[in-house]
């Protein structure tokens, strides 16, 4: 039997919320499809003169909340299907969050270890000019995600602005979240969504009259989510028994250090491989590790019928996007996992980008103390109304979420006068 993308995983938790909630017909049917699916092909010069075409993707879920809004990922694997996925996702991620915005996703197929960082820059110039008007600072934002930073963003603000007369080009500067702090990004947003996977992480812990002190965990993922995750889980007393990243697994039975491991990964383009604070262990014993936390903060559709029997973690929280299958979920819930969905644990980088939108709009410039003060109480909220919604319909954290984010959706279509 053909495995399940990460798109049939997504329909599949939205028709069974919509089904729960009895969701109004017409707006099921809108919420089921994406708005917008734009390809575009476009070719690059490479460093040695070759021409290159490559294929980028921009997919708009729904936008009856506000701007469509999620980031652009660099890899192979992005397609179609996952960006549709991952566009459903943020819809449903902006609204249990509060936020002013739809949901959108994109990228370009290709690793960015095969180029420099001068074919980079020019292949997301032609990506930006290629998406034309489909962006914009009111129309879609993107920020950073898989493989992109805040260098791909500030080279998409740059490219977008030039594309508009000179009176206007400032008033652009919103156009992308996640930028460098010196062309108009926010102070935190590099942290943000790590910040968010800890303290709800915490929270979680919390909620079950327990401690993090002391707590062990275990970390897929180096990248911008998973080193700030670990940093913060870390500095708060748990302890990082084990790292995999796409090139090596790591153990140590008495903690890694995180500042250690992301000074080695640096100059490695980010790879944890050959690091001598820890052993490397086979790569199919991780999901199996002892621990208290499993964080996922790579990529999706990792845990699955096939190994989430062997998890001994009793919290699974989701930094990636989509990282368990709906399968893997049922044996997680059946074995009394707890899973802090990813539209509420991974939230903090979007709502981060929420005040730098802001800040760029409203001429301010928010300092990184006011900045996680904020992150913190509009996280904790969001935190609290998924558990008053869990306890309210006896239901999973994930459920309870979806429900949160439909209804606040359907309200929307229906105080318009759209649909009665
Ligand atoms: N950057 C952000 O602000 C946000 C990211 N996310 C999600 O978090 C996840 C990670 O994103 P970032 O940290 O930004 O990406 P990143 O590009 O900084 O890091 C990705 C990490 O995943 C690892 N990885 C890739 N393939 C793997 C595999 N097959 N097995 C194990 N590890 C693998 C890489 O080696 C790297 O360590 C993604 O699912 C992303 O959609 C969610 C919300 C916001
Ligand atoms: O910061 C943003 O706008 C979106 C980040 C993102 O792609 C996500 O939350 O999955």
């Amino acid at each position: 039997m053909k495995a399940k993308t990460m798109y049939d995983n997504v329909m599949e938790q939205f028709n069974q919320v919509a089904d729960r909630i009895d969701l109004n017909e017409n707006i099921r049917k809108i919420l089921a499809i994406t708005n917008n699916e734009i390809i575009v092909h476009f070719p690059v010069k490479m460093d040695n003169g070759e021409v290159k075409i490559f294929t980028g993707y921009r997919v708009q879920h729904n936008n009856s909340l506000g701007p469509y809004k999620g980031g652009l990922r660099f890899h192979p694997s992005i397609d179609v299907d996952d960006a549709k996925a991952l566009a459903m996702w943020m819809t449903w991620k902006t609204s249990l969050a509060g936020l002013p915005y739809g949901g959108a996703k994109g990228g370009l197929q290709l690793d960015p270890r095969d180029h420099s960082i001068e074919e980079l820059e020019r292949i997301t110039r032609r990506f930006t000019f290629a998406l034309g008007d489909s962006i914009g600072p009111e129309q879609d934002i993107p920020a950073p995600d898989v493989n992109t930073n805040p260098q791909t963003m500030a080279w998409i603000l740059d490219t977008y602005m030039q594309t508009k007369p000179p009176a206007d080009r400032s008033k652009n500067q919103h156009v992308v979240t996640g930028k460098p702090t010196g062309a108009g990004g926010l102070e935190g947003r590099d942290r943000a969504t790590g910040y968010g996977v800890y303290l709800t992480t915490k929270l979680m812990v919390e909620s079950k009259g327990e401690k993090l002190d002391g707590k062990t965990f275990i970390l897929q993922g180096f990248g911008n989510v998973g080193q700030w995750a670990s940093r913060f889980l870390t500095e708060d007393g748990a302890k990082l028994l084990s790292v995999q990243d796409a090139h090596a697994t790591l153990y140590n039975k008495d903690g890694i250090n995180v500042d250690d491991l992301a000074d080695h990964s640096k100059p490695r383009k980010g790879s944890i491989k050959d690091f001598e604070g820890a052993e490397e262990i086979d790569p199919s014993k991780f999901f199996g590790l002892e621990c208290d936390i499993l964080i996922p903060a790579a990529l999706g559709n990792q845990i699955t019928a096939d190994n989430a029997g062997d998890i001994k973690a009793k919290i699974v929280a989701e930094g990636a996007n989509g990282p368990t299958t709906n399968d893997g979920e049922k044996i997680l819930l059946k074995n009394g996992v707890i899973i802090v969905p990813d539209i509420l644990c991974n939230s903090g980088g979007v709502t981060a980008s929420y005040f730098e939108w802001l800040q760029n709009r409203s001429g301010e410039i928010y300092q990184l103390d006011e900045v996680m003060e904020r992150l913190t109480k509009k996280l904790t909220q969001t935190f609290r109304k998924v558990e008053d919604a869990a306890e309210k319909n006896q239901t999973d954290w994930r459920t309870a979420a979806y429900i949160i984010a439909i209804k606040r959706i359907e309200e929307a279509y229906v105080q318009r006068g759209i649909f009665p």
